[in-house]
C-alpha cells in the first residue's frame, strides 16, 4: 500500500535539458508546494552538441560519453527544481537520442525515433499505473520544433495516457487509471515578443539572437489555456535547472543559448494548451492552475476498468491506494 501525495504531475521530455526549458517553472511551483513531480526522460542526450570546449571529448564521435554526462547534469537541474521522481523511459539508455531531423542517427537501431511506439509506451503506462497522475504535461505533435525525438515523445506520452486508461491492457501493469487533464507545451507570442525585445535592448554577450520563429511552439495568445507564474523564486530555480545543463544551454542573467550561439529570453511564465480534460479559467479567461478544476482527493480510474484500485481521500488529501475486491 503506498501513499500518494494528493496532487500528482508527469511531465514526459525527450532529453535532459527541455524539461528545465520548458516547464522548469512549473516543476518547481508544484514541486515546492508538495505535489509529486514525475519526470520521464526518453534518452540520455547522446547526439547533443557540447559548449565548454574543455567538454568536446564528450562528443559522440569522439569518447561518446556524452549521454552519461548529461545524466549527472539532470541530476543537478532536478535538485535545482525540487525534483525528486525522475526516470528514464525504459531505463537508463533503452532508447538513444536520435540526432536532428534527417541525420544518419535517426536510423539506429536503438534511435528512439524508430522505437515501436506501443512497447515504448508500454514503459510509461507503468509509470502512469504507480503514480497515477491527474495531469500529463508534453511537447505538441511537433515536438514544439520538429526535433523526431520530440515528436517520439509526443506519440508515446498520449499513446500511454490512451493504454493506461484501458483496463484489458496489461494489467500486469497496475490497476488501468484515466489521467484527468493532458496539456502541451506552447510559448504566447506576445510573452516571447516582448522577450526579444528586452534582449535586444539588454545588448547581451550572445554572438547572434534568435528569432521569434526559433522559439517552439508560439501560438496566439487568444489559444493558451494555462500559464503558469513563477515569480522571482521559482524563476530563478528555472534558471539555475537551465544552468545544470551546462553542456547545452549558456545563460545570461534572463536570457540563454543553446549550442548555436543565438540568444534568446528565458521565460518566467511558462504557457499550456489543453488538450484533454475540461479548462477551469478563472476570470480572465486562462486558468493559472494546471490541476484547476480537479479534486485534489480522488485518483479518478478508469471507466469499466476491471481490478480498479479504490482511492480514498486522507484528511490531508493524500491519496492511499488499496486494491478493490475482485
Ligand atoms: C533543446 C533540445 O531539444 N536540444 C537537443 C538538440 O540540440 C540541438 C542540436 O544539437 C542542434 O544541432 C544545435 O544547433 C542546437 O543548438 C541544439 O540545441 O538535438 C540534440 C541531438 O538530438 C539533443 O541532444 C539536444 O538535447
Ligand atoms: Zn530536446
Amino acid at each position: 500500500m503506498s501513499l500518494l501525495p494528493a496532487r500528482r504531475l508527469l511531465l514526459v521530455h525527450a532529453h535532459p535539458d527541455d524539461e528545465s526549458i520548458n516547464n522548469g517553472v512549473t516543476m518547481a511551483k508544484y514541486a515546492a508546494e508538495g505535489a509529486l513531480v514525475t519526470l520521464v526522460t526518453c534518452t540520455l542526450g547522446e547526439e547533443g552538441e557540447v559548449i565548454p570546449a574543455e567538454l568536446a571529448h564528450l562528443a559522440p564521435d569522439r569518447d561518446d560519453t556524452l549521454g552519461a554526462h548529461r545524466v549527472g547534469e539532470l541530476a543537478a537541474a532536478m535538485a535545482a527544481l525540487g525534483v525528486t521522481d525522475h526516470r528514464f523511459l525504459g531505463g537508463a539508455g533503452r532508447y538513444r537520442d536520435s540526432g536532428m531531423m534527417g541525420a544518419p542517427q535517426n536510423d539506429r537501431p536503438h534511435a528512439f525515433w524508430r522505437a515501436d511506439l506501443d512497447e515504448a509506451a508500454a514503459h510509461l503506462v507503468a509509470v502512469i499505473r504507480e503514480v497515477r497522475p491527474q495531469v500529463l504535461v508534453t511537447y505538441d505533435p511537433n515536438g514544439g520544433y520538429g526535433h523526431p525525438d520530440h515528436i517520439q515523445a509526443h506519440r508515446v506520452a498520449m499513446r500511454g495516457a490512451e493504454l493506461a486508461g484501458q483496463a484489458d491492457f496489461r494489467p500486469d501493469l497496475g490497476p488501468a487509471y484515466a489521467i484527468e487533464k493532458i496539456y502541451w507545451n506552447c510559448n504566447a507570442r506576445s510573452d516571447v515578443e516582448e522577450g526579444f525585445a528586452r534582449l535586444t535592448a539588454a545588448g547581451v554577450s550572445f554572438p547572434g539572437i534568435a528569432s521569434v520563429d526559433d522559439v517552439p511552439g508560439v501560438v496566439p495568445d487568444a489559444e493558451v489555456t494555462a500559464t503558469v507564474n513563477g515569480g522571482p523564486v521559482h524563476t530563478a530555480a528555472k534558471t539555475a535547472a537551465m544552468r545544470a545543463h551546462y553542456t547545452q544551454i549558456a545563460v545570461d542573467g534572463p536570457f540563454f543559448a543553446l549550442s548555436n550561439d543565438l540568444g534568446q529570453p528565458l521565460f518566467g511564465r511558462e504557457h499550456y494548451l489543453l488538450v484533454h480534460g475540461e479548462a477551469a479559467a478563472g476570470e480572465g479567461g486562462r486558468e493559472d492552475d494546471l490541476f484547476a478544476g480537479i479534486d485534489g482527493t480522488a485518483a479518478s480510474a478508469a471507466s469499466g476498468a476491471t481490478g480498479v484500485s479504490e482511492a480514498r481521500g486522507d484528511k490531508d488529501g493524500s491519496v492511499r491506494m488499496e486494491e478493490a475486491a475482485e
